[in-house]
């Protein structure tokens, strides 16, 4: 479980997020949504070590995990992808999926002399469990392709395929959906929904398409102003007088809402 407790990250004197508190329970797919502004990337910033809070805790399982470092989080098994997706554009998509565990005996001079074999067997172990992971996320097919010159949708599952290499217990994705095809939208909906259901995986999901929130995320939890302004079902918070309010004006439609 993840606490949020009065969690401020002010920029000068504008409040980006502004006393927000929240929980991810264990095992859940939470939805993060709210209008444009209202905080969400610099919150999701602030849990994964990348932006230092101005005030408030982030407890993880009883710990204070506030302002660890992304490394110390990672280890913890805490990552989160990026709205653009952060892959090496020069390598195939299973050098990527192989660089993500990191301190590989293969990395240093001396190594490469003396532990020959033992890199070896990592590195056909790492390619193993590569292989594994582009099966799960059916895009075995594209192993040997060239990370840069996936789809902005086949990036997004590279990036979850990520997590998967280090046996992730939360996972933080912000904007999971956008730019991307309909049909692998529903490729990445269904690997989430399996990462949650076999493997045990919690999401925090920030989306801004009301129809993958509906389908995938309960509870949700709608932001606007750097705070928390409502948490539930996802057809309670589309029906919620003061959600669509926050939305009105902003390019969300109410129609998109109850629709989803
Ligand atoms: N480094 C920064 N310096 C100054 N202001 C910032 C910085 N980062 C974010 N902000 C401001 O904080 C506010 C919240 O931004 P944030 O990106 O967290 O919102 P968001 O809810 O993720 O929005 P969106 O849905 O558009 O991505 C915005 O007004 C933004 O301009």
């Amino acid at each position: 479980m993840i606490r949020v407790e009065d969690l401020h990250r002010h920029f000068g004197g504008f409040r980006a997020v502004d006393g927000a508190s929240l929980t991810i329970e264990t095992g859940s797919i939470t939805g993060l949504i709210g209008p444009n502004g209202a905080g969400k990337s610099t919150l999701f910033n602030v849990i994964a070590g990348d932006l230092a809070p101005t005030s408030g805790r982030v407890i993880m399982d009883g710990e204070d995990i506030t302002g660890l470092p992304p490394h110390a989080l990672f280890h913890k098994g805490l990552l989160r992808t990026f709205q653009l997706a952060h892959e090496f554009a020069s390598m195939t998509v299973r050098e990527n999926l192989m660089m993500v565990p990191g301190g590989q005996t293969g990395e240093t001079i001396v190594n490469t002399f003396f532990r020959r074999g033992r890199i070896a067997r990592e590195e056909a172990e790492l390619a193993r469990k590569a292989d594994e992971v582009l099966d799960f996320l059916t895009i075995r097919h594209l192993t040997h392709e060239k990370a840069g010159n996936l789809s902005g949708g086949q990036k997004k599952l590279l990036e979850l395929g990520r997590t998967m290499m280090v046996d992730a217990k939360v996972v933080f994705l912000d904007e999971v959906g956008a730019g991307v095809n309909r049909t692998l939208l529903g490729t990445i909906a269904d690997a989430i929904t399996r990462l949650n259901r076999e493997r045990g995986y919690t999401f925090c999901v920030i989306e801004h398409d009301m129809d993958f929130i509906g389908k995938l995320c309960d509870p949700v939890i709608v932001m606007a102003e750097g705070k928390v302004l409502a948490q539930g079902s996802a057809s309670d918070i589309m029906q919620n007088e003061q959600v669509i309010e926050a939305y009105l004006g902003t390019g969300l439609k109410n129609k998109d809402m109850v629709g989803a």
